[in-house]
Parts: structure tokens; C-alpha cells; sequence
């Protein structure tokens, strides 16, 4: 068995931190490797067979159907041999989180959790994803919260500013009773609080989840009946009911850029006293005839403002429909991102995509379980998985071209100026006449902005890593319906067509860029959706062949 530590064994400095002697993490190749290519190379061969009898018969009877057959086949051997790439090295990692040097030395992080649309993806979900990554185990003052919100919905702003509040006491009840699921939605959800990982905090959970549903009740009212800024119930101050004063003149695809910093970690604190991170809002502008490349769009715009108002290295995304379930994930992120060796060309750290409530036979597929079987291992062996779009640490250094790069990590210090800097980059036709979306920042150009971005990444030689700890880190919501399922499946399929079928495409462009295995792998992603040739004529053909007396496979002699 092949094995090797990617961490250093030798001493050396990482950012004033303490001389490591032991690994932070470590690779083993698979142990059925040599199966896998026995097994590839002997299926190849029956493969080629059957190839070689249908090109035979074609020429024999030039048949329509044995044509279209022979097309299904060839279709269902391009992705058979593809996939086999994922099977060719499959690589599982460890980490070692206890071996970090102290938080102190631990690199700034800040979180961008996006959403669209408050009707489709409810406020209060979004800020329970958001207080999950606040309640991380991470030095306060080296993390910041964004909310990028799409939609620039004043409900979702008003929603934030009630979760900012609840913070204070969320972050140290969870910080003292040592709770696992630090999403309250999912936490008061769950009749007894012990599922979440929490017995504790008894007295203290119940006052919290009195305190939980007022702010629910809060928030829906102010998306049932919007925000009447004088009302009292409301209670806003006269700050707040300036800024949704103006709001009034907004609409989701018309209005400036808002930003507004929620908490300042170096002002305020929690019920305890303890530092809070920062939480910040964020809406970038959108005028009608302006292109806004939705989600990538708006995460580029976040990368330049975070960049102005925090710019920490290590940037997380996270979709609103998801939450940690895991506070020191972070933590096994740096086991990479702080390895001298390692982290040299990482762009980032993909941890899988798991999902809930689903319904039981997941009759959709939503799930999709196989996907995390074998496929992220099979590339993490060729140079590391495609970047998921949710559930990511990445590096600033490989989405900014490095001429952008600033100062690594600034304190929001003059608020006035740095927010009107920040709020300048959020135009939108700030991108006009730049690389942005093109070798900066997350890419367009493919509906499937995030495999576009890891591809593009991985072409220009940097890397990627597969973290999957034995727990759950990221937990999220799966299309239910079979409205959302295909509509979701048929943006996937577009977007990934984007990437395979262009100029740089995986197969060509890809496999000289990276490698053979890699660009297989990234094809079998990309063509994802050819698979509806091989499914549908084995689904009509065989059987009308069959009705016809006309048989369409090899007679078993
Ligand atoms: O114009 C847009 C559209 C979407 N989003 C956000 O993008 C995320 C993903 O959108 P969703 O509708 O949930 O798509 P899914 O198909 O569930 O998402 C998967 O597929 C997307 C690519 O199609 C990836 O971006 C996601 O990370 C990945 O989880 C959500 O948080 C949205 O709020 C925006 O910010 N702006
Ligand atoms: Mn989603």
C-alpha cells in the first residue's frame, strides 16, 4: 500500500506559530487499487467485444435500430471509461486537528453564506446558517459573517438584525454546553435539544427557545405585512429606519449596493463578555441591462468588498440551504491550508455535500449518496476534487489575481471610508472592462459556476483537497419536489454542458492542462448528462426489438 504524509515531519515556522514535529495530515492511496485496474482492464476488453459485434452486425444488415444501439453503447462506454479514472487512485485523507498550533496563530476567516430569494429560502434559515458558522470554534476576532444576499430583500436584512441580537446569547450557551449543531433552527427543532449533541444548558434552552421563536414570529410578521419602520412592535432605532426608509424606492433587481456591518468583533460582546466575530450584510448593486451572473456574480462582488472591509485568506462558502453540523471544521481545513507542503498551490478545501429530510426512499435520487462513494477520492488521487459550490474553504491567493492581493487581513478601523471603498466594488458595472469572472475570482460563463471555477483552478495548476471526517460537517436541504429535482437537474445539466462542450473543454483542454486521470474525471462530470442517451434507448429499443421478433443482442450459443 502506498502511503505518504503530505504534512511535514520537519520543523518549521508557519506564520510565528510553534515548531510542528508531527504531520497535520495524511494520504493513503486505496487499498483496492490494483483490483480496480484489473478489473477496468478486463471489462474494457468485454467492452471492446461488444463494440466489435455491433460495428460486424451493422455492416451484415445496416440496420437502423442495431445503429442506434451501437450509438447508445458507444455513448455508455465513454462515461463507463471515464468513471473508470475515478477508480484509478482513489486517495483517503486524515487530519489531525489537535496538533494545530494555538488560535492565535490561526489565519482570519471569513464565511460567505449567499441567498436569493426570501420567499424560496425563508430569512430566519438563512441567519440559523449563518449562527452556525458564527458559533464556530475559531478566534472571534479572525472570523467574519457575511450574508450575501441576492435578493437584496429588506426582510432578510430585518432578519439579521434580530439574529446579531440573538447571537449574544446563542454563541455562549452553545460555547458552554458544548453543543455539536449550533444551527438553532435545527437545534430547537429537534424535540429533545440531546440529538443535537447537547443534554445540557436545561433552564438556559428553554429561555433561548422562548427567545428563538419571538425572533421567528418577529421575522415572519415582517415578511407577511413588511416593515412599517415607525410601528413599535418593531422597535428600530433611528438608524434602521433610515435605511429602511430608502428601501423603499429598492426592488430585487434594482437598487444600489448596501452594506451594513451587523457586529464589529473588536466592539461588540456577548452576554459573557466575550468578543463577538463580525456579521455583516451585504447586497451588491443591480441595475436592470446590467449582466449580474447570479450567484457567481454576487460572490465576486463579496470577494472584492470582504477584501476591502476584512480580506482574510481563508474564505468559506456556504449555501444558504446548508449549516455546520461540526464548529471545528474549520479546524481541519487549516490541517491543509497551515501545511508548509501542502498548502503551497491549494486552492481549497472541499468538505462533501450531505443532505436531510429527505423523503424516505429519496424517490428523486437528492441525495445523491454515490456521488461521495468514490468520485471526490478518485480525483482528490489526481490532484484533488471539483469545487462544490457549498461546504469550501478556499484561498483568497488563488481566486485574486496576485497584483489585487492587499494586506492580509484588515480591521473594519475607519468605518466611513473602508465602507464607501467597499461599496464602490459592489457596483455593478465595476466588472466591466476587467478579468473578473474570466482568470479572477469565481468564473462565468457555465450555469454550473462552481465546477467551472474548481476546473478552471485546477487548469491553471492549482489544487485541491477532499475532506471527509468520520461525522458530518455540513448538513443541507435537497430538492423535494419533482418540480425542483428536475429543474434543478436540468440547470446542473446545462451548466455542466458549458463546461464540456466549449473550446477549453475537460476532455481536451482539460486532460493537457492537468492530467489524463484528472480530465476524465472532470469529462465524466461534464457529460454528466449524455447519460439520457444509453437510459432511454435501453429503456424503448430492446423491448420494441423484442415485440418485432427482431433481437438486438449476441445469441448465447
Ligand atoms: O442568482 C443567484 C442564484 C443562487 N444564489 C445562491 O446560490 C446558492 C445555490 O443555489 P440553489 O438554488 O440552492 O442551487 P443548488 O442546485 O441547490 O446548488 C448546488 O448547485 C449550485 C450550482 O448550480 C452551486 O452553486 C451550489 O453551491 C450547489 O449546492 C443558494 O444559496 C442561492 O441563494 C445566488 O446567490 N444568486
Ligand atoms: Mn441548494
Amino acid at each position: 500500500m502506498e502511503s505518504q504524509r503530505s504534512g511535514s515531519g520537519r520543523e518549521e515556522t508557519l506564520n510565528g506559530s510553534p515548531h510542528l514535529k508531527a504531520p497535520l495530515n495524511t494520504l493513503h492511496v486505496d487499498r483496492c487499487t490494483p483490483a480496480h485496474r484489473v478489473h477496468a482492464l478486463l471489462y474494457a476488453g468485454a467492452i471492446l467485444g461488444l463494440v466489435c459485434h455491433r460495428l460486424t452486425s451493422i455492416l451484415a444488415s445496416s440496420s437502423l435500430a442495431e445503429g442506434w444501439m451501437l450509438l447508445a453503447e458507444l455513448v455508455l462506454a465513454f462515461m463507463w471509461g471515464c468513471s473508470r479514472a475515478f477508480k484509478w487512485r482513489p486517495v483517503r485523507r486524515r487530519e489531525f486537528p489537535d496538533r494545530l498550533p494555538e488560535g492565535g496563530a490561526w489565519p482570519k476567516l471569513d464565511v460567505f453564506v449567499c441567498t436569493a430569494d426570501p420567499r424560496k429560502e425563508p430569512p430566519v434559515g438563512v441567519v440559523s446558517t449563518a449562527l452556525s458558522a458564527m458559533a464556530f470554534e475559531y478566534p472571534a476576532g479572525n472570523l467574519s459573517v457575511y450574508v450575501s444576499d441576492d435578493g437584496g430583500a429588506d426582510v432578510t436584512l430585518f432578519a439579521f438584525m434580530e439574529g446579531a441580537r440573538f447571537a449574544r446569547h446563542w454563541l455562549p450557551f452553545c460555547r458552554e454546553n458544548g453543543v455539536q449543531v449550533r444551527s438553532p433552527e435545527v437545534f430547537f427543532a429537534s424535540s429533545s435539544s440531546s440529538s443535537s449533541g447537547c443534554s445540557a444548558g436545561g433552564g438556559d434552552a428553554d429561555k433561548l427557545k422562548v427567545m428563538y421563536q419571538n425572533m421567528v414570529q418577529r421575522v415572519e410578521d415582517v415578511m407577511e405585512k413588511g416593515i412599517h419602520v415607525d410601528s413599535v412592535e418593531l422597535d428600530l432605532s433611528e438608524e434602521q429606519q433610515q435605511i429602511f426608509k430608502r428601501w423603499k424606492e429598492y426592488s430585487g433587481n434594482n437598487h444600489p449596493s448596501i452594506i451594513q456591518v451587523l457586529l464589529k468583533s473588536n466592539e461588540d460582546k456577548d452576554i459573557t463578555g466575550q468578543a463577538m466575530p463580525n456579521l455583516i450584510y451585504f447586497s451588491r448593486e443591480k441595475r436592470p441591462g446590467f449582466p449580474h451572473h447570479f450567484k457567481a456574480g454576487s460572490l465576486n462582488s463579496l470577494l472584492r468588498a470582504s477584501s476591502i472591509l476584512t480580506n482574510a485568506p481563508l474564505i468559506l462558502t456556504i449555501d444558504c440551504d446548508m449549516y455546520s453540523t461540526d464548529p471545528t471544521s474549520p479546524q481541519r481545513a487549516l490541517c491543509y491550508f497551515l501545511d508548509p507542503i501542502a498548502s503551497n498551490k491549494l486552492a481549497y478545501v472541499q468538505f462533501p455535500q450531505r443532505f436531510q429530510g429527505l423523503n424516505k426512499s429519496d424517490i428523486y435520487g437528492g441525495e445523491l449518496k454515490h456521488l461521495y462513494k468514490m468520485n471526490p477520492y478518485g480525483m482528490d488521487g489526481f490532484g484533488g476534487p471539483n469545487y462544490l459550490g457549498s461546504n469550501t474553504f478556499l484561498s483568497r491567493r488563488a481566486l485574486f489575481d496576485s497584483s489585487l492581493e492587499g494586506e492580509s487581513g484588515r480591521d473594519l478601523l475607519e468605518p466611513e471610508k473602508v465602507l464607501e471603498m467597499a461599496t464602490k466594488v459592489a457596483a455593478c458595472n465595476y466588472e466591466t472592462g476587467t478579468k473578473w469572472g474570466k482568470t479572477i475570482g469565481f468564473r462565468y460563463g457555465s450555469l454550473s459556476e462552481d465546477l467551472h471555477t474548481g476546473f478552471w483552478l485546477q487548469c491553471e495548476g492549482w489544487n485541491s483537497v477532499f475532506c471527509d471526517p468520520p461525522q458530518a460537517s455540513f448538513l443541507g436541504d435537497a430538492p423535494k419536489t419533482l418540480h425542483d429535482a428536475l429543474s434543478q437537474c436540468k440547470r446542473w445539466t446545462v451548466g455542466q454542458y458549458e463546461v464540456g462542450f466549449t473550446r477549453h473543454s475537460t476532455l481536451t483542454f482539460g486532460v493537457r492542462k492537468t492530467s489524463l486521470g484528472l480530465g476524465l474525471t472532470y469529462s465524466h462530470l461534464a457529460f454528466w448528462g449524455l447519460w439520457c442517451i444509453p437510459i432511454t434507448t435501453y429503456a424503448l429499443l430492446p423491448q420494441l426489438a423484442l415485440v418485432n421478433s427482431r433481437p438486438l443482442f449476441p445469441k448465447v450459443r
